[in-house]
This record gives C-alpha cells, sequence and structure tokens, in this order.
C-alpha cells in the first residue's frame, strides 16, 4: 500500500494545468471581470496587516510582545534585520520577560531564530536537546511542574492561537458593495433618477425605473452582508470549538492530556501517528518517526527525523510514522507556522461555477448592451445636430439640451435593460435560503456559493473509524491459544497463567496508548485511565480486565526496541527484557498480517504447534466470523529471541537501525473489536442517496469488517463491489475506469484518484 501518491500514476491527481490564454487577454478579462475583487483575495498577504506589524511596537502586553516580535522576525528583508539586531540586544523585552522569570540563558526570541535556522552546530554549542532542557530549567522524564506553567507562559509566550479581531457589520456591507455589477446598476440608476427628474417632469416613468433599481441594488448588499456577517458570528465560535485540539504530555511526571493552546515552552509532548505537531520543538527521542511538512515548506515527501541529526519538528506537521517525544521550544506566534499565518490572510475566496458562469454572461451582456447604447447615443446625437437641428450649436437654448438629454436617456434605457440587473439578486437570495436551510440542519456554510458547490456533489467518500462509526471500541470477542470463546471473561479464565503474563506483556509493552494507574496500588483497574487511540484504549482495557497489573510490570521489564504502528503497514511491534533476562518480540496488527508472520500457534496448555494448512484455514475462519459481525480483528503474536545481539535500549536500537524479528512467530489469538456505527448514519446514507449522491467508503480496515459495516450503514447491498488496494491496483486503467464507479467499499489509499 502506498502512502505518497506516485506522480507517475495515470491515476494520480492530474498536474497543475497553466492557463492556456494569452497574458494580455487575462488582464483584460480581470479587470472587466464582476465581482473582481473577490478574485484577487486568494491567500495574498494582507497589505493592511503588513503595515500594522510595520508598525507594532515590541513593547505592549507580554503575549504580543512576543507575537509582534516573531512576525518581524520571519517576514523577509527589513524585518529579518530587524530581528537579528533584536536577538543580540540583550535589552529586548523578550529577552527582559525571560530573565525577570528566572531565565537568564534562554528566551523567545533566540528559541524562534534557533528554530527557524535548524542549525545542528548551535544546537550541539548548546548540549543537544538535553542542553536546552537545562537552560530551560525542566527535567526530561518529569516534564514541567503544574505550578510553573503561569511563569513559562509569561516568560516565552502562550500557545493560544491569536484571536482574530471580528468585523463588524458595516464591514460585511462595505464588502458586499464591491461588486462590478452593482456598480453598473448603481450608476444606471443614478442617471434615469436624474433624467427622469429633469427631462420627464411629472412623468414618473423615468425616475421610478431608476428607484426601483436602486431598491434592488440595497435589497442584494443588505441580504448578502446580512448572511455573512450571521455566518461569521457562528464560524467564530465553531473556530474556538475547532482550537480545543488535546495532546499527550508529560507534567510533573505523569503523562496527561491538555489542550494544545495550553502549551507552554518546556513542556514534553509525546507525539504519535495521525497528531498534529502543537508547536515547535526538539526531539528527545524519536523512533522511526516521519513527519509530512508539506504545509510548511510545500515538500510533498514526508521527512525523517531522530533526535541526533533531525530533531527539528515545526508546528502544524503531521506524524505519518513513528512516535517521539518533543521538547517544546517556541509557542504560539513565535513558531514558524504562526509567524507566516501571521502575514497572509487565509480567507480562500473562490467562485463557483455557477458564478463564474453568471460573471461571463453579465459581462458579455454588459459589453454588448454598453457598445449598443454607446452606438445609438453618437448616431443619435449626430442624427440630433446635422438634420434636425436648424440652430448651431452654440446658439442652443435649454430645450435643445433638454432633447440632448433624451437622447442620452434612450442609451441610459438600453444599458439598464440590457444588464440583467435581477440576476445577482435572484443568486443572492437562492443561496441565502438554502443556506439558512442548511443552518435548520444543523450544518454550517461559512460563504453563500459552497450551497451550489456542495450542491454539485456526486460522491462523497467516508472514512470509516469515528464518521461512520462511534469511535468507541471494545473488546467483545476474543480466540486465544486455539479456543474460542463467546464472552472474554469466560476466555480469560482458561488462559494459564503463564500466557496471561505473556499476553498482558505485549499489550503493556507493545502501544502506543499508556494506562495511569491511581497512587495506590490495590486499586481496581475499574479506576484506571486508559490514553490512546480507541483500538489501543480497547486493547489496554482488555488488558487490564485480564487483571494486568501494567505498573509492576513496567517496573521488572524493559522495552528495547520498538516498531511503531503504521496505516500502510498495519502491524507494530516491540521488543522487552524481562527481569529474568530473556527478550520476546510481541507483535499486533490487523490479524490476516499477522497470522501470515506466524509458524507456530501457542496452545491452551502452554505448548507450541506448528501452524498447518488446515489450522490456518480454522483460524481465517474465526477472523472472518469476527469480521461479519463487523468487528475489527487484532492478531496478537510473539517470539522469543536470543537476548545477545539486541540493543541494550531504545536510543541504542535507533542508532542500529536495529529490525525487530519478524517471521517465524507464534499466534497468540485474535481479539474482536467493537465500533456500534453512528446512530442516524443509515439515515443520512439514505438521504444521499435519494439525492443522487453515491457513499462509498474508504478505510483500511478488514474487507469483512468494512464490508459488514457498510451493509449496516447502509452503504454496501449484496452485488456491489469491495475491492482491496492492492487488487485494484493490478486493474488495468480501462477496468479501473469502468469498475470505479460501482465500488462502494475501498482501501484507503487508492481514492486519491480522480475517477469520480
Ligand atoms: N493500535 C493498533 N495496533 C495494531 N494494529 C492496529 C492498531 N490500530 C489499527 N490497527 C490495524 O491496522 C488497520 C488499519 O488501521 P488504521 O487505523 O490505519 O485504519 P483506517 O484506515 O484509519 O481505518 P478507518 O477507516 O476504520 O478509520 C486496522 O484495520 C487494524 O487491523
Ligand atoms: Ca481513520
Amino acid at each position: 500500500m502506498e502512502t505518497t501518491v506516485n506522480v507517475e500514476d495515470p491515476y494520480g491527481p492530474p498536474p497543475p494545468s497553466e492557463d492556456p490564454r494569452p497574458l494580455s487577454r487575462r488582464i483584460v478579462e480581470a479587470t472587466l471581470v464582476l465581482n473582481a475583487r473577490r478574485r484577487f483575495r486568494l491567500l495574498s498577504p494582507t497589505l493592511s496587516r503588513r503595515s500594522s506589524l510595520n508598525h507594532e511596537g515590541l513593547s505592549r502586553n507580554s503575549s504580543s510582545q512576543f507575537g509582534s516580535g516573531r512576525k518581524t522576525y520571519i517576514a523577509p528583508g527589513k524585518f529579518a534585520y530587524r530581528l537579528l539586531r533584536k536577538v543580540r540586544d540583550k535589552n529586548a523585552p523578550e529577552v527582559t520577560a525571560a530573565r525577570n522569570e528566572g531565565f537568564p540563558d534562554m528566551d523567545a526570541l533566540y528559541l524562534a531564530k534557533l528554530m527557524e535556522d535548524k542549525n545542528l552546530d548551535q544546537l550541539a554549542f548548546l548540549g543537544d536537546a538535553n542542553g536546552v532542557c537545562r537552560s530551560l530549567k525542566v527535567e526530561k522524564m518529569v516534564g514541567v511542574q503544574e505550578d510553573d506553567i503561569e511563569r513559562r507562559r509569561r516568560a516565552f509566550g502562550s500557545n493560544a492561537p491569536e484571536r482574530k479581531v471580528m468585523r463588524g457589520f458595516w464591514s460585511f456591507v462595505w464588502d458586499a458593495m464591491h461588486d462590478f455589477t452593482l456598480f453598473i446598476l448603481a450608476i444606471c440608476a443614478l442617471v434615469s433618477v436624474i433624467l427622469g427628474l429633469t427631462a420627464g417632469g411629472s412623468n414618473s416613468e423615468g425616475w421610478s425605473d431608476g428607484l426601483g433599481i436602486a431598491f434592488s441594488i440595497v435589497l442584494v448588499v443588505m441580504v448578502t452582508s446580512l448572511s455573512d456577517y450571521k455566518q461569521s458570528l457562528k464560524f467564530a465560535n465553531l473556530e474556538r470549538e475547532k482550537e480545543k485540539v488535546f495532546v499527550d504530555v508529560v507534567r510533573g511526571g505523569k503523562r496527561k492530556k491538555v489542550l494544545s493552546a495550553e502549551l507552554v515552552v518546556g513542556d514534553i509532548v509525546l507525539l504519535g501517528v495521525g497528531d498534529q505537531v502543537p508547536a515547535d520543538g526538539l526531539l528527545l527521542v524519536s523512533n522511526k518517526l516521519v513527519v509530512d511538512e508539506s504545509s510548511l515548506t510545500g515538500e510533498s515527501q514526508p521527512s525523517r527525523k531522530d533526535a541526533r541529526q533531525k530533531p527539528y519538528v515545526f508546528s502544524g506537521t503531521l506524524v505519518m510514522e513513528g512516535t517521539g517525544t518533543m521538547l517544546v521550544a517556541a509557542v504560539g506566534m513565535n513558531t514558524v507556522w504562526g509567524g507566516a499565518m501571521s502575514l497572509v490572510d487565509t480567507t480562500i475566496c473562490e467562485q463557483t461555477p455557477l458564478q463564474e458562469e453568471l460573471d461571463r454572461l453579465v459581462t458579455k451582456i454588459g459589453q454588448i448592451g454598453a457598445s449598443v447604447a454607446v452606438l445609438v447615443l453618437v448616431i443619435s446625437v449626430v442624427r440630433y445636430v446635422w438634420w434636425k437641428q436648424p440652430l448651431g450649436f452654440w446658439q442652443w437654448g435649454s430645450e435643445q439640451w433638454l432633447d440632448v438629454l433624451q437622447i442620452f436617456a434612450v442609451s441610459v434605457t438600453i444599458v439598464v435593460v440590457a444588464v440583467p440587473e435581477g440576476l445577482p439578486l435572484a443568486v443572492t437570495l437562492t443561496l441565502a435560503y438554502s443556506m439558512d436551510r442548511m443552518i435548520q440542519d444543523r450544518a454550517l456554510v461559512r460563504h453563500l456559493s459552497a450551497c451550489e458547490t456542495m450542491g454539485s456533489a456526486t460522491t462523497i467518500c467516508s472514512d470509516k473509524t469515528g464518521t461512520l462509526t462511534s469511535n468507541k471500541m471494545t473488546v467483545v470477542d476474543a480466540w486465544m491459544c486455539g479456543s474460542s470463546c463467546g464472552n472474554v471473561q469466560a476466555c480469560v479464565q482458561n488462559l494459564s497463567a503463564a500466557t496471561k503474563d505473556l499476553t498482558i506483556e505485549g499489550i503493556a509493552f507493545n502501544t502506543s496508548g499508556d494506562v495511569i494507574m491511581p497512587a495506590e496500588s490495590d486499586a481496581p483497574p475499574s479506576s484506571c485511565t486508559v490514553i490512546g487511540s480507541p483500538t489501543e484504549a480497547a486493547i489496554l482495557s482488555f488488558g487490564l480486565d485480564i487483571n494486568g497489573r501494567f505498573s509492576e510490570l513496567k517496573k521488572k521489564h524493559k522495552l528495547l526496541a520498538v516498531e511503531p504502528f503504521s496505516s500502510e503497514k498495519k502491524k507494530m511491534g516491540a521488543a522487552v527484557k524481562s527481569t529474568r533476562g530473556d527478550v520476546c518480540v510481541h507483535w499486533k496488527g490487523a490479524s490476516e498480517i499477522v497470522l501470515q508472520m506466524c509458524d507456530s500457534l501457542r496452545m491452551l496448555d502452554d505448548s507450541v504447534i506448528r501452524l498447518d494448512d488446515a489450522l490456518r484455514r480454522q483460524i481465517k475462519d474465526v477472523i472472518s466470523r469476527m469480521t461479519e459481525r463487523s468487528l475489527r480483528t487484532i492478531g496478537l503474536a510473539y517470539k522469543n529471541i536470543d537476548p545477545r545481539g539486541c540493543p541494550w535500549d531504545l536510543q541504542q536500537a535507533e542508532d542500529m537501525a536495529w529490525k525487530l524479528p519478524q517471521d517465524d512467530l507464534t499466534f497468540l489469538g485474535v481479539l474482536g473489536l467493537q465500533d456500534p456505527p453512528r446512530p442516524g448514519v443509515a439515515k443520512a446514507v439514505e438521504t444521499c442517496e435519494k439525492a443522487g449522491i453515491a457513499v462509498r467508503m474508504v478505510t483500511g480496515d478488514n474487507l469483512g469488517t468494512a464490508r459488514a459495516v457498510a451493509k449496516q450503514c447502509g452503504i454496501w447491498k449484496p452485488g456491489d463491489l469491495c475491492v482491496e488496494g492492492p487488487v485494484f491496483r493490478k486493474w488495468s486503467d480501462d477496468q479501473k475506469r469502468a469498475f470505479a464507479g460501482d465500488i462502494k467499499v475501498g482501501e484507503t489509499h487508492f481514492y486519491y484518484c480522480n475517477l469520480f
């Protein structure tokens, strides 16, 4: 299974196409195009912000001090120069703040610069990440003490995202008025009112036309700005919700979850697959850590990190593989990401196909109308002056001028009639209406145009866990040592003490989660807190249920090496050394994959028998019986190895690039994890299908499990196609095109293609 999309793959995303129109043409169109302002809002640096950066002093309240200092830092040229000066300036507010709080060797600017430069010599000079730990007065294993957090926030700034100033209603009105169509209409309205009043006298025809147009303009502006304003209020709330991301940290010697906004410099953060790095930092420990930095650098290849050679990790990047422990060195606006974000306006506003089409149409009609009007004006005036009017131009009185005004009025009428003034109104009203309907359905839409874009969707590809299912897993079935048991407790009673110990050892060490034990040693397992992904949490709870005294075990045994979980390999492993000195390698993962790695099976009486074809088939049957009940199946296996040649500890394993043995394992058993579908999913799927939208499931889970869940959700019906990635990739291009539309369940990594 490939995680990165192959560029040469014909099913990969199409390369960005060059705009074929010549530049001059594009410029003309750009100037003519309606809503020109909106068009050019695409991620352009906001000038007002830039200038405010220029003027912003560095001596305001403490949190914004760092913000503004950092902004000047990441900006090119002049700003960078200013920062360099400030870094050396011992009286810069950042330096003073840190010194006052008892950090004489470190300050926010210095750390930000260290992170930005990724300079290894500089880091070596500081004594590596451990040296930085010392300067930041934090112990690697203990982390920051709870009562020390405020001080650090005062010294180095806060990780809370900068609150955007809420825009007022009138700024939305102002925005809504920047519309070329409305501009033309406004001129037309003005001219017709003036002409109506002067030329028409008591005749109300002229100015009533003008008033009508003016009324429609006011209506359009009000509807657009009101709904935009209402949305912005709702979105401000939503943003606040979105900021509630929890990260695993070690504080006061305990592992716990805190809000990413509450991180401070010096915090020890634990990173795992799928985590977004919450701040800039230095790796203290890493296990095959691979990070996707594309959001920051644009580099599409994930980058491998390690605590020695590439210890710099950055906020906003994504952990693709492996695990790591990071020391937070820069937070909030001092991070590279925070700094970059302060310089750009992230409001990306693209027009929808309908709006673009309308733009083109209105522009064309406007152009034709205007040319005809000018033509009529010129011909009529020439005709009037040359043929109809006996008097010379300089002898004209008010009567003649009024005649000319009449001619002008006719031309304006042509423009007014030609420009479809009802069009923007109709479109705006329709979109506002659908937006309101969506709000009633508790769907927030930020821009009116999104309604239309969503309305054109024909296929929804949905993730399984957490989207279609409730993301709460529990082990409800287990097959251990050749014996199937209806319920977990029964199974546990059957197991011998040695097998139980072996299983618990694997569960406790071969995990990316953790179990937090209460202080008193005889506390019941139910009072423990389990941390980790839903799969991990379910397995750890199962471990607790079979009487796992995790803390005792962790004291007696030592973790030598790990192979972190990746969605691609669908398995993870760990080598554990016991007090007796023997080393056991534990593996767990998708059951069919773990089974392939095994050549023997552990039995209830602790004997080990060879896995022949009949036995394998039997185990596969067990697995498919579980998957038919929509259970996620996790296989457990182990292998005792010779302690000679094993690494001492995790760091040595990483340095030696030691690989965990992964064949000729002994199969221990299969766990069946239940994750019930979310209530209401089946109905939602049905509604989509009725609306002509095909719903497909994309998952990394076992095909049988995926199919069973898809069936429960109403996505899969007998006869629909289910395909695994490897099978799909073997298809010819024609086959892919022909069958793609019929696939209802597929594996995660092939849906990058644009087949629908
Ligand atoms: N913590 C874990 N330890 C071992 N194996 C795991 C773990 N988590 C998942 N697996 C196995 O790896 C497979 C892929 O897991 P992953 O979490 O990547 O699935 P996914 O693609 O996100 O699926 P979904 O669509 O259900 O979210 C799972 O089917 C499971 O068998
Ligand atoms: Ca997932």
